[in-house]
């Protein structure tokens, strides 16, 4: 029997900023089971023939660790302005709730890979589409993402699915 992924995520009203309904996902991954077999379902409806699994600081980090090893992909990190070490490149990016930068490493990317774009949760796409924008000027493909959690309400599933992207989702939190 498959566990409700869903029933494993708790809402905090009014998170970071007053209206914000926050989905936090410290309780899915708190619980064993539920976070092996969100790995597994994500591993499952994403593409296979995958170079590199691309993880988003913070909590993407988390899901693309669990999934690109069942690949035999290797993990691009994808940083908050100013903690990579050697030259990056960057691109700013607007969210639900404030404003921010995502960098990487000059040269991580081998020209034509193929990278698969992990994140927790999808709410207004800013933060995943800027990672695509930020693949493809490195040289690389973005072959697909995969999110734990969308938010539709908010439109940005189904903004990179307009470009053409193979995008997947394991819980939905529509008009709540
Ligand atoms: O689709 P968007 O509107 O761009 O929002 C989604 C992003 O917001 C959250 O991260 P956050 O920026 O809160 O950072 P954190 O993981 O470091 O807490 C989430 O983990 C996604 O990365
Ligand atoms: N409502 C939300 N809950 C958790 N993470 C988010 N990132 C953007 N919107 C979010």
């Amino acid at each position: 029997m498959s566990i409700d992924l869903k029933s494993l995520i708790r809402t905090i009203p009014d998170y970071p900023k007053p209206g914000i309904r926050f989905r936090d996902i410290s309780t899915l991954l708190t619980d064993a089971a539920g976070f092996t077999e969100a790995i597994e379902r994500m591993v499952s409806g994403a593409p296979h023939d995958i170079d590199l699994v691309a993880g988003i600081e913070a909590r993407g980090f988390l899901f693309a660790g669990g999934i690109a090893p069942k690949l035999s992909a290797g993990v691009l990190m994808l940083r908050k302005a100013g903690k990579l070490p050697g030259p990056a490149m960057g691109t700013d990016y607007a969210l639900e709730y404030g404003a921010d930068r995502l960098e990487m490493h000059e040269g991580a990317v081998p020209r034509g890979a193929r990278v698969l774009l992990v994140d927790d949760l999808i709410a207004t796409g800013g933060t995943a589409i800027a990672a695509t924008k930020l693949i493809e000027q490195a040289g690389g493909v973005c072959a697909g993402a995969s999110f734990l959690i969308d938010l539709p309400d908010l439109g940005g599933a189904a903004r990179l699915r307009d470009s053409g992207l193979r995008v997947q989702s394991l819980i939905d939190f529509e008009g709540e």
